[in-house]
């Protein structure tokens, strides 16, 4: 066994401010774990912990069963057989792409002496980055893409059982980011290396990870592969923050057999889930509804709502809606259509969406 993390009741506070927030996390050995929230939630701070370089103030931080951080003891960064790659691209201009690989082999614990091994592992991990032939060339005349590449390369020369990015991507154009997404999670997938990933970008988390852990001022709000959270979140915050998702409120007036309703000002609406102790509200996302023309009944719908299209915007492969529903004064529900079938502005629809797909969600 190899890199498998376990982090429990991990605390760090900046003077009474706790930057991570009694935060617990079991990651298998060879999972890739993306850390996603808004900007100032411990993402970082929870990363650096588990490099090393911020010692925590309760809880600890284990690696293959042992401890490497608690207070009072914390493991050199050095180490800890980690490789990180941080968002700007950490890379040295004055040495060479192979110098810059090479450099954790001839200055690191793990120094390589024989110059043919030191060699073959450095072209190894080049050709693994898709940086065959690049050897020779300085920082300066490769693309940041590239750059991220020279980055990823050294964080994983001297074999690390754990690798930790900081939004690696995050200063590529949309187009390589895009692309690098991909490479990233299938190198990942071929070494089997347990990933800690930090991101903002929640199309980025769902795409890569096995698992999700979002956070909110330092606490871990839930956590849980990326299909669970998109489908069936628990909370309203995850269900903002994961996806496009349309919110009602209202006293839940019946719950029986894992079917709640809800006194909406829309409506009596009915949903799928258990009502929680801390307030609820009924979450539907977007494509979950079908609009259908005034009249046109649909039985097959247990919730069907009368409201008229205010704006449209083609998207492509989808059809994006603003639509307003009598009762809701200010809020529009967002509804993704998929062509050809077409609403124009002005016209006045039926809303209609399944108990199934529309979730009781905590308050959080
Ligand atoms: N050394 C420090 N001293 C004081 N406060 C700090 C320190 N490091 C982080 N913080 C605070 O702790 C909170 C969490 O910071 P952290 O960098 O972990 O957030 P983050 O989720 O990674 O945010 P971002 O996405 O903006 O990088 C922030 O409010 C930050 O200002």
């Amino acid at each position: 066994m190899a890199g498998a993390i376990t982090i429990k009741n991990l605390t760090k506070r900046y003077g009474s401010f706790a930057a991570v927030d009694d935060v617990s996390i079991t990651i298998p050995e060879g999972h890739f774990v993306s850390l996603l929230g808004p900007s100032g939630c411990g993402k970082t701070t929870t990363l650096r912990m588990l490099a090393g370089f911020v010692p925590p103030d309760e809880g600890e931080i284990a690696v293959d069963g042992a401890v490497v951080s608690r207070p009072g003891h914390v493991q050199a960064a050095e180490d800890r057989q980690m490789g990180m790659v941080f968002q700007s691209y950490a890379v040295w201009p004055h040495m060479t792409v192979f110098d810059n690989v090479a450099y954790p082999l001839r200055f690191g614990e793990k120094k390589v002496s024989d110059k043919g091994e030191l060699r073959r592992r450095v072209d190894g991990a080049i050709e693994l980055v898709g940086l065959s032939g690049q050897q020779a060339k300085f920082p300066n005349a490769l693309s940041g893409g590239q750059q991220q590449r020279v980055a990823l390369a050294r964080a994983l020369i001297a074999e690390p059982r754990i690798l930790l990015l900081d939004e690696p991507l995050s200063n590529l154009d949309a187009k390589l980011r895009e692309s690098m997404r991909f490479e990233l999670r299938s190198l990942q997938r071929r070494l089997g290396i347990t990933t800690v990933f930090v991101t903002h970008s929640q199309e980025e988390a769902l795409l890569l990870s096995d698992m999700v852990v979002v956070m909110r001022s330092g606490k871990v709000i839930e956590q849980n592969d990326p299909e669970t959270l998109y489908r069936s979140p628990r909370t309203d915050f995850v269900a903002d923050f994961i996806g496009l998702a349309n919110f009602f409120d209202g006293p839940i007036v019946s719950e029986a057999g894992g079917r709640i309703s809800m006194q909406t000002p829309a409506g009596l609406l009915t949903a799928s889930g258990t009502a929680g102790a801390s307030g609820a509200k009924l979450m539907i996302r977007p494509e979950s509804i079908t609009l259908t023309s005034a009249g046109e009944t649909r039985p097959d719908f247990e919730n069907q709502l009368p409201g008229r299209v205010d704006d449209v915007f083609f998207n492509g492969n989808i059809v994006e809606y603003m639509v307003s529903v009598e009762g809701l004064q200010e809020k529009k529900l967002r509804v993704q259509g998929f062509p050809p079938r077409r609403f124009s502005a002005g016209e006045v629809v039926s809303i209609g969406f399944s108990a199934d797909d529309a979730k009781i969600l905590e308050v959080a």
